[in-house]
C-alpha cells in the first residue's frame, strides 16, 4: 500500500517505508494433476520467495508435470498454482517466468542466435532492443562465438545453453530449468553452477529439477524431493536425512522363520513393534537407513529364507531409496 498524495486526510495505517508483503514468487496449493487414469503430481503444496530451490526426483516421480504446472503450459486438476499471486496460467504471470525445458524444441534450420533473436521478437521486443537482449544473453550463456553456427550440429551442451538463453532473455523474476546441465561437460556445468548463482544473487527465484542431488547441492541448501507425484520432502539434504531417521516406517517381510526373526528384530533398539501373523513379519522401525544397512548383513551372514521385503509406507521409503542412492523405485 503507498502512502496518500494528500497530506491534509488522515494518516494512512501503513507508510511508504512499511515493507509490503508480496504474494510468493511461486505458489502451489494442494495441486493434483492426473493424464487420465494415471497421476503425474498428487496433492502439492510448495511455496517460493526466491533464491534456488532444486527439484529431485526418480524418473517418473513428477518433475517435469510440478515444472510445466509452474510454467502454465499444464492447468492442475485439482488445486492452484499462482506466480506472484497471478494463476500461472494466465499470460500476465506468463510474462514474469523463463523456462528451459528438458526436451528440445528448436527449428533446426536456424542458427542459435537467429533462434534466439526470433524468440525475443516473440517477446514484443522491437528490433534494436531485440537485437541488444539476444548478444548480451548469448555473452552470459557463453555462446557468442558459436551462435551463428546450425542448432542442427550442435551438441547437448550446446542446445542446453541455447534453451537457457532463450528462457532468462526477458529478465524473468521466476525462472524454471528442466534437467539443465544434462549433457554438458565438467567445465561447462560449473560455468553454468556460477550463472545460476550469479542469477539467484540479482534477486531472481530458480526452480531448478535434476537427477542429480549432489549437484543441486552444490547450488543449494533448498531440495525438495519427489516421489510417486507428491512433494516428500523440502528441505536441507541434512534436515531430510533427519526427517526420515526420525521418521519410524513399516516393513513387511515374509520369511519361513517369522518368529525366530521376530526374537531377534525386537531385540534391536530401533525396532518399535513386531506383529507376527502367519509367515508375514510386519516391523515398525525408527532411523530405517540404519535398520536396512544392518538386515542386509543379517541375512547375508545368518541362514535366513526371506520370500519377499516390502516397505509399508511407500513415499518415504521411496525417499530413502532416493538419498541412498537408489531409483527411488525399491
Ligand atoms: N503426457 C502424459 N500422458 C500420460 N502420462 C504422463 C504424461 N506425462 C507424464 N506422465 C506420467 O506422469 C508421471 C510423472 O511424469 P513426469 O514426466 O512428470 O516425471 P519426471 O519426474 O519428470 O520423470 P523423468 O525424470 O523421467 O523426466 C509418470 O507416471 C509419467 O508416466
Amino acid at each position: 500500500m503507498n502512502a496518500t498524495a494528500n497530506p491534509t486526510t488522515t494518516a494512512p495505517e501503513t507508510s511508504i517505508s512499511d515493507p509490503v508483503e508480496l504474494p510468493p514468487v511461486l505458489a502451489f496449493e494442494q495441486v493434483s494433476k492426473w493424464y487420465g487414469p494415471v497421476i503425474g503430481v498428487n496433492q502439492a503444496t510448495l511455496i517460493l520467495q526466491g533464491g534456488i530451490t532444486g527439484l529431485v526426483g526418480a524418473n517418473g516421480a513428477g518433475k517435469s508435470t510440478l515444472l510445466r504446472l509452474a510454467v502454465g503450459q499444464l492447468k492442475p486438476t485439482i488445486g492452484r498454482v499462482s506466480i506472484r499471486g497471478i494463476d500461472a496460467w494466465n499470460w500476465q504471470a506468463k510474462r514474469q517466468v523463463g523456462y528451459c525445458p528438458d526436451i528440445d524444441v528448436f527449428y533446426e534450420e536456424m542458427s542459435g542466435r537467429q533462434f534466439v533473436l526470433t524468440m525475443a521478437k516473440l517477446c514484443g521486443y522491437r528490433r534494436s532492443e531485440a537485437h541488444d537482449r539476444t548478444e548480451a544473453t548469448l555473452k552470459r550463456v557463453g555462446m557468442v562465438d558459436r551462435a551463428d553456427r546450425r542448432i542442427r550440429g550442435y551438441s547437448k551442451g550446446m542446445r542446453q545453453r541455447i534453451k537457457l538463453a532463450q528462457a532468462i532473455l526477458h529478465d524473468p523474476g521466476l525462472i524454471v530449468l528442466d534437467e539443465p546441465l544434462s549433457g554438458i561437460d565438467p567445465i561447462g556445468r560449473q560455468e553454468l553452477l556460477d550463472l545460476f548463482r550469479e542469477l539467484a544473487g540479482q534477486g531472481k527465484c530458480l526452480l531448478i529439477s535434476s537427477h542429480e542431488l549432489e549437484e543441486l547441492e552444490k547450488l543449494t541448501d533448498h531440495i525438495a524431493i519427489m516421489a510417486r507425484g507428491r512433494i516428500a520432502a523440502v528441505g536441507t539434504v541434512r534436515q531430510i536425512r533427519d526427517l526420515l531417521d526420525d521418521q519410524p516406517l513399516s516393513i513387511r517381510i515374509d520369511t519361513s522363520a517369522p518368529r525366530k526373526l521376530a526374537g531377534l528384530l525386537i531385540a534391536r533398539d530401533d525396532v518399535e513393534g513386531v506383529d507376527v501373523r502367519g509367515d508375514m513379519l510386519t516391523l515398525r522401525v525408527r532411523n530405517p537407513k540404519r535398520f536396512f544397512n544392518d538386515f542386509n548383513r543379517l541375512v547375508l551372514d545368518g541362514d535366513w529364507e526371506i520370500h519377499h521385503l516390502e516397505p509399508l509406507d511407500e513415499s518415504t521409503h521411496a525417499v530413502l531409496g532416493y538419498l541412498l542412492g537408489g531409483s527411488g523405485k525399491t
